[in-house]
């Protein structure tokens, strides 16, 4: 049997993933018809909007949706219409950290990815071919292989694939023109390396063959879980070393700058911070630690626990740090932290490690300012609500404040955070900042991102992540 050649394609899941992915896939395979749907109507209205309104930030996105948009890339709430007319669809539906019964805290929920199988098999009158792009636990394609074909019509076959989604936000587009790889799993049967034949054909409209992987399907579920814990090691390394530089004198940027230089070590990565967040990094080491634990590996899950561990505890240091060297007392001091998001470039706030900053410092009874480029205000509003469950919105509201800029955020307070990398930061008229606070006026940098020098000789007392206060 030749391979299918894909023609309709339909994505579940309208969010960071999804949204951008199957746009590039419209843009550059004009010749396939892509239908992205969602369950969330507001979500596909924003991406529907007349002025481009999109959902999610993305340097780059907005042109790539611009091009195709009605062309051959079409945003719907309408599942089953899109579940009948593809012959590839890709399910990229979020799979969050169970909350409640088994596994919860660890293991990923997902619910939202078998109800979209089960509805893939309730309404598919003929054979397609179901991609995993959600990130998911190592052999949840036989699970998905279970319910469809125990709940298929007559004469439709399902092939799973697992094509996990590599891409970072803040660089999603970029990182889908030309990715570093593809990676497809799939069954190694005939049929299986069909349906792998047939999605390695659609990315090979841009990207080069040698960089399409692939694997066995479970060999695709595993690295991409082992992917981001290994990104995700590379940090709390670099941040519990971060912690030996400022004890002794040592400078964090120096030493990853040496360390990286060994080409087997390489340069990326290696950026000390005040601790990772995003959705993903996380949620997947924990989902690795619960497959570890369920498999009686408990060395191995207690191996990658700590590379979380080390992320908790470098916020924790940080926050200290703050409050240490404000003379033991923040009460009733003003700080304003400059960046809400969890990374630049994004207006993503999941596991951003400014929540947890902040959560400390109103715990400290401070009062907070708060700038963020992207970020929408009530969506500040929403998570600090969600850290701090002991405190009502409005009590909240009376410590903290939002500001359009990072000068107005600074004015009369007694310290600056710097908790997300956005390059303005690097040239806000720092002498004019200075004259507006309060004295002596500090600046934290949990992103070595100001010129520690430069705001020392305007009069800022500095402390950098990674280095000793001076
Ligand atoms: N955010 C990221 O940068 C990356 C995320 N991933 C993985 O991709 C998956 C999706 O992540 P995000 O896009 O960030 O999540 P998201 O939460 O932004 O988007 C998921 C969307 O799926 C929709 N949905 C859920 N069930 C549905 C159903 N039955 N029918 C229709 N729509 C449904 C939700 O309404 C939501 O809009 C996760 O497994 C994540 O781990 C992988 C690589 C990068
Ligand atoms: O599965 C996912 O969701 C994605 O997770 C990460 O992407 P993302 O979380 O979007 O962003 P990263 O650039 O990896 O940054 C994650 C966090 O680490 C921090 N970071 C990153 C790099 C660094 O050197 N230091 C550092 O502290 C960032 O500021 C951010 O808070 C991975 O980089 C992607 O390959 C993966 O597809």
């Amino acid at each position: 049997m030749a391979p299918v050649q894909v023609k309709n394609i339909l994505c579940i899941g309208a969010g960071y993933v999804g949204g951008p992915t199957c746009a590039v896939i419209a843009l550059k395979c004009p010749q396939i018809k892509v239908t992205i749907v969602d369950l969330n109507k507001a979500r596909i209205d924003a991406w529907n909007s007349a002025d481009f309104d999109l959902p999610i930030y993305e340097p780059g996105l907005e042109d790539v949706v611009r091009a195709c948009r009605g062309r051959n890339l079409f945003f719907s709430t309408d599942v089953d219409k899109g579940i009948l007319e593809a012959d590839l669809i890709f399910v990229s539906v979020n799979t969050p950290t169970k909350k409640s019964g088994v596994g919860a805290g660890f293991a990923a929920d997902l619910n939202y990815v078998e109800l979209a199988t089960r509805q893939i098999a309730a309404v598919a009158t003929s054979s397609k071919i179901v991609v995993e792009k959600s990130t998911v636990p190592c052999r949840t394609a036989e699970s998905m292989r279970t319910i469809l074909e125990a709940n298929s019509k007559p004469n439709c076959r399902f092939d799973i694939l697992s094509n996990p989604e590599f891409l970072a936000e803040g660089t999603a587009i970029a990182d889908l023109f030309s990715p570093d790889r593809v990676l497809i799993g799939s069954l190694q049967t005939p049929e299986g390396k069909d349906a792998c034949a047939a999605l390695a054909s659609v990315y090979a409209n841009w990207v080069p063959t040698e960089r399409i992987l692939t694997v066995g399907l479970w060999s695709s579920e595993l690295s991409k879980l082992a992917a981001n814990a290994m990104l995700a090691q590379r940090i709390s390394s670099v941040n519990a070393l971060s912690a030996i530089c400022e004890a002794t004198g040592a400078n964090i940027d120096e030493v990853a700058h040496a360390v990286g230089y060994d080409s087997r070590v390489g340069p990326k990565f290696l950026k000390a911070s005040v601790g990772f967040g995003g959705s993903c990094f996380q949620k997947d080491i924990l989902n690795l630690v619960y497959l570890s634990e369920s498999l009686h590996l408990p060395e191995v899950a207690a191996y990658w626990r700590q590379v979380v561990e080390m992320n908790e505890y470098q916020k924790r240091r940080f926050s200290k740090r703050v409050v240490d060297t404000l003379f033991n007392t923040i009460t009733g001091k003003h700080i304003a932290v400059l960046g809400f998001a969890f990374k630049a470039d994004t207006g993503d706030t999941r596991e951003s490690a400014s929540i947890t900053l902040i959560r400390d410092f109103l715990s400290e009874r401070a009062f907070v300012n708060i700038y963020d480029p992207k970020v929408a205000e009530s969506q500040i509003w929403q998570d600090l609500a969600e850290a701090c469950p002991n405190l009502t919105l409005e009590n909240i509201k009376k410590q903290v404040k939002i500001f359009p800029s990072a000068i107005e955020a600074s004015r009369n307070s007694e310290a600056i955070v710097i908790a997300t990398e956005w390059k303005e930061f690097k040239t806000i008229a720092w002498a004019e900042v200075y004259e507006s606070m309060k004295k002596p006026a500090f600046v934290f940098d949990g992103r070595l991102l100001v010129n520690e020098a430069e705001l020392t000789k305007i009069g800022f007392k500095v402390a950098t992540i990674g280095r000793p206060t001076a």
